[in-house]
């Protein structure tokens, strides 16, 4: 099955600033991916080499089995800023994604603009943030891409209006079953509309793979304190201990059978959250779960 993404030893520095350091990827088409990661990991970086915004300093990268050329019909990207044109008023913005995209479904766009309440009148000058967020999704998605980048689109709304978009993300790509990957510090959002995620942090992928996965394969373990013994078959990713308790996030496929640590289940967000704190603390290294290799 074609890649909707693949890097290999991806490596993109601005002047002597490195953004992304040999990264090495491989999503599945057909997935809604979530790209989280700090402030300044590279995930903008990213997602714009992988629509041809930008060239590799070093490495390879690919969507749908091609190098990335900007412009190209198969990839649609929605920037940071959710970019309209503030004096075109929204039916205008439809016009001209139709005259500009031979491959543009204006049922669909008309469809979604009535679905999510825009006046075709209204200028893009005059809408609300989520709005905005609404009326470039709808442009990007009527373009009808194999593969949609969305560079923080929720960031600027408030739950409500975060939750009409995620709902009309899902529904497009269960409809059109495009592959979609989106970066975003909402990781309980993400979570609800993600199969997959890319977990990026200092430049470098921490961990990438399939949501269910990372879920069953990361626990809490709590215990008396001791040292993390060599061969325990975990892949330690946080640790902390007190006089007396060592807290561990480990990964492992294995059941936890030793007795003496209590095993708790991690949200994706307790997931993310260790994987940042384990890379800051300088454990970070890149993994790739089962099926992605
Ligand atoms: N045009 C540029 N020139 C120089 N450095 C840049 C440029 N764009 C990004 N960087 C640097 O590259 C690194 C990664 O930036 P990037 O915008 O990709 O991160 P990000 O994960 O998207 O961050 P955020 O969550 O804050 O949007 C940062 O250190 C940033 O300062």
């Amino acid at each position: 099955m074609t890649s909707a993404l693949r890097t290999e030893q991806l490596t993109k520095r601005y002047g002597r600033r490195t953004a992304l350091d040999r990264c090495t990827l491989d999503v599945p088409a057909g997935h809604v991916v979530g790209l989280v990661g700090p402030n300044g990991a590279g995930k903008s970086t990213l997602l714009q080499l992988a629509c041809g915004l930008l060239d590799p300093t070093a490495g390879r990268i690919e969507t749908l089995g091609e190098r990335p050329a900007s412009g190209s019909p198969r990839v649609g990207f929605v920037a940071q800023d959710t970019p309209v044109y503030g004096g075109l008023t929204v039916a205008e913005h439809l016009r001209l994604g139709a005259h500009l995209n031979p491959s543009w479904d204006a049922t669909l766009a008309e469809r979604r603009i009535a679905q999510v309440g825009l006046d075709p009148a209204q200028r893009a000058g005059k809408l609300s943030g989520g709005q905005r967020a609404q009326l470039a999704l709808t442009v990007a998605a009527a373009k009808r891409p194999e593969l949609l980048l969305l560079d923080e689109p929720v960031a600027a709304l408030d739950p409500l209006a975060r939750r009409t978009f995620l709902q009309g993300l899902m529904e497009l790509t269960a409809e059109s079953g495009m592959s979609v990957i989106m970066s975003s510090h909402l990781v309980a959002d993400l979570e609800r509309v993600c199969d997959h995620m890319i977990v990026l942090v200092g430049s470098r992928v921490q961990i990438a793979g399939d949501v269910d996965e990372m879920l069953a394969g990361h626990h809490r373990l709590v215990g008396p304190r001791r040292p993390v013994g060599e061969g325990s078959g975990w892949d330690v990713i946080e640790e902390s201990h007190t006089d007396v308790q060592s807290t561990l996030v480990v990964r492992s496929t294995a059941p936890i059978d030793d007795p003496s640590w209590q095993v708790n289940r991690l949200d994706l967000e307790d997931i993310v959250l260790a994987y940042m704190a384990g890379a800051a603390g300088g454990a970070g290294r890149e993994r790739v779960l089962e099926g992605q290799r």
